[in-house]
């Protein structure tokens, strides 16, 4: 990722946690990070103005929305949770390269702006290091809606061949790819004609995009299946959209009340998205009842966990986004539990930092091997990417003793005031800004 930890005024941030006190009480889920990434970009296939409701806080959409403003966007806060984005006014179709390196989501700009204006120039997509992430797939979409597409000059160039609209095509996924599903959905919703994509993903937000493009006035159905068609229409218009809580963040404190204890009512989530975290939680010995919007989740902080394995998946399997977290809930669980990453071929960098603190974790290719252990020791450890940081948190709030996660510009791409929200449930959790050493010797 491009991000620096360096930031303005040469200091440098990082989360103090000390670690061993159960949690107790509520969070409130904020809207899901990668459900805003594809649907503000969503944006600019409508003529009028979208109020997005329920945004979260998070960098990823800080980066989005500049990147759209850049563009000539005319993008306003309501309040902290609701944007109005009007892109009538867009004649720009090329996104600019420092902004759009520096996040994965970037690459829903391709379809978007193929569908709006039948060109795009986006710079390649940034995003964390999870392996090689390729995109052929959404290209292979584009392409067979009439696209011509080639990678040039730092940018994925994309151009429709006659004339201005894409046509509807069929296009059958090689891979089951949630970026190439939600992109070919963006460039199809305004095409001429019906695009079917096959073996499509089913995530969440999949949904939600497609839920966000019918209340504007598309004509998509089967998000949530294999097979998702799109009616292509002349044109969307202006509305109100709310973005669908954040699956992710509500199993992240999912998995911290399962390594630290305690119960805690998390709310403003959809049980329904969580059934594969839930599932595998209770194998471990976690209670989670599910209510209307929230879900109780009580771990007895004197009991030990029992051991499980995790393969992740595609919707409905278990996400690969809850891997490194669920590792660290493994890690204190009684027993050897196995984990096979089905998704990402390097999503185990983190493994060097929560050996340092004690936990017992071999790594074969796409396969981890988890001893139990009783207990988590403190430490200076930091976060490689943004689940691998929350995943450090989650560590250290149930670890002996104080950890310290540094390089937390990554947990910030995707979680809301993960601070206060932890603090709110009693975790002992501060971040502590020093000096820059490096920059103050090089000012000086
Ligand atoms: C299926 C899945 O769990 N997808 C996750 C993936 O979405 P994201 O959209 O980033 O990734 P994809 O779903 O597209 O990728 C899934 C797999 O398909 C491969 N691939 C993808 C596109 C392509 O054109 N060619 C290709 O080979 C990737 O290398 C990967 O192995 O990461 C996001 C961030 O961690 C998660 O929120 C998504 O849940
Ligand atoms: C890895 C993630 O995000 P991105 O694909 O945007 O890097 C994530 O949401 O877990």
């Amino acid at each position: 990722m491009a991000q620096t930890e360096r930031i303005e005024g040469a200091v440098l941030t990082k989360y103090v946690i000390r670690g061993g006190k159960p949690l107790y009480g509520e969070i409130d889920i904020s809207g899901a990070k990668n459900a805003a990434v594809a649907i503000i970009p969503a944006a600019l296939l409508v003529d009028g103005v979208c109020r997005i409701e329920n945004i979260p806080q998070i960098s990823d959409v800080t980066m989005i929305l500049n990147i759209l403003q850049e563009l000539g966007a005319d993008v306003r806060t309501v309040n902290r949770t609701t944007v109005d984005i009007d892109c009538s006014h867009i004649r720009n179709a090329k996104v600019p390269n420092e902004l759009a390196r520096k996040i994965r989501a970037s690459y829903y700009l391709i379809g978007a702006l193929l569908g709006r204006f039948g060109s795009a120039q986006v710079p390649p997509p940034g995003g964390c290091h999870l392996g090689d992430r390729p995109i052929d797939q959404h290209i292979k979409g584009f392409v067979a809606m009439g696209a011509e597409v080639d990678v040039r000059g730092g940018f994925v160039n994309a151009w429709v061949k006659d004339g201005k609209r894409l046509s509807g095509a069929q296009v059958y996924l090689d891979i089951v790819s949630v970026g190439a599903t939600m992109n070919i959905m963006l460039a199809a919703a305004l095409a001429d004609g019906t695009t079917i994509i096959e073996n499509a993903a089913k995530e969440p937000h999949i949904v939600d995009l497609a839920n966000f493009l019918n209340s504007m006035g598309a004509r998509i159905m089967g998000a949530g299946t294999d097979v998702i068609k799109i009616k292509g229409v002349e044109r969307l218009n202006g509305g109100t959209y709310s973005i669908i809580p954040d699956q992710i963040e509500a199993g992240t404190y999912m998995a911290a009340v399962a390594a630290a204890g305690g119960e805690v009512l998390i709310k403003n989530v959809i049980p329904k998205h969580l059934e594969c975290i839930t599932a595998k939680l209770v194998e471990t010995g976690v209670e989670v009842e599910e209510r209307d919007d929230a879900v109780l989740v009580r771990r007895d902080p004197n009991a030990r966990l029992t051991r499980t394995n995790v393969k992740t998946l595609p919707y409905p399997g278990f996400p690969t986004d809850m891997q490194p977290q669920m590792a660290v809930v493994l890690s204190l669980a009684e027993g050897t539990s196995v984990i096979t990453e089905g998704v990402w071929d390097n999503r185990y960098r983190y493994v060097d930092e929560i050996r340092r603190m004690g936990a017992q974790f071999q790594v074969d290719g796409k396969v981890a091997v988890i001893e139990g252990v009783d207990h988590l020791t403190g430490a200076p450890v930091r976060a490689c990417d943004l689940r691998a940081g929350a995943a450090m948190v989650i560590a250290g709030l149930a670890a002996h003793g104080v950890t310290e996660v540094d390089c937390i510009h990554y947990i910030e791409r995707g979680y809301e005031d993960i601070v206060r929200k932890l603090s709110g449930v009693g975790a002992d959790i501060r971040v502590v800004v020093t000096p820059d050493e490096d920059k103050q010797a090089q000012v000086g």
